[in-house]
């Protein structure tokens, strides 16, 4: 416990901020990713679900799926909220599903130096995860929408890709061990 502590010390000090927006999916473990990273690396941390203004809440809650419309408002509370994490210049997570390209563009407005951690997860286990998981807005019914409207990031975006079916300790390690790499 006591060299946990040492090394996850030791890991703030060294890093240099980033500005993160873990991405992917409803399900695929965004919120447990960047909470993780957050927690071990001192950085801010949002829960982009908690951004949705409430019509989004209570449009998903009865399984309709979001337009780009209804995502506009939401993504500009987004990119407000990076924008004054990377105005104040120390690291930040977001957790925000970012599905399609013009959504992460629109994260990145102003030149931000935003960049994504996609957790990519089969449809299988997330069918699963959901199905299971209690106390949430968001209802497994919306995963085929979900899977549809994503575009995953191509090789030009800023992107880190991980699995989301290893153990979320694993991902983190992996995480780190890539910022720890470049510098
Ligand atoms: N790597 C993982 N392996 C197994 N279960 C996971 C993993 N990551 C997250 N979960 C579980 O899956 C569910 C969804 O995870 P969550 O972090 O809330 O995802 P999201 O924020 O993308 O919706 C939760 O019950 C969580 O505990
Ligand atoms: O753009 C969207 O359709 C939503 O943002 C959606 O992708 C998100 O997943 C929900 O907010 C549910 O929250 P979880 O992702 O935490 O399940």
């Amino acid at each position: 416990m006591g060299t946990m502590t040492a090394s996850a010390a030791q890991v703030k000090m060294s890093l240099e901020p980033r500005f993160l927006v873990v991405m992917g999916v409803s399900g695929t473990g965004k919120t447990t990713i960047a909470t993780g990273l957050a927690t071990r690396l001192g950085w801010h941390f949002q829960e982009g679900d908690a951004l949705h203004p409430p019509a989004n809440v209570e449009k998903m809650s009865t399984g309709q799926p979001l337009t780009d419309v209804d995502r506009a408002p939401w993504l500009a509370l987004c990119h407000d909220w990076l924008r004054a994490q990377v105005e104040a210049g120390h690291g930040a997570v977001l957790t925000c599903s970012a599905l399609k390209r013009a959504y992460r563009e629109q994260l990145r407005a102003n030149g931000l130096p935003i960049e994504f951690v996609h957790i990519d997860t089969s449809g299988t286990e997330l069918a699963a995860r959901l199905e299971r998981r209690e106390g949430h807005f968001m209802p497994a019914s919306l995963l085929p929408s979900q899977l549809a409207t994503l575009e995953v990031p191509g090789d030009d975006e800023p992107v880190i890709r991980v699995s989301g079916e290893k153990h979320p300790d694993v991902v983190l390690e992996e995480l780190i061990r890539h910022f720890q790499t470049e510098g």
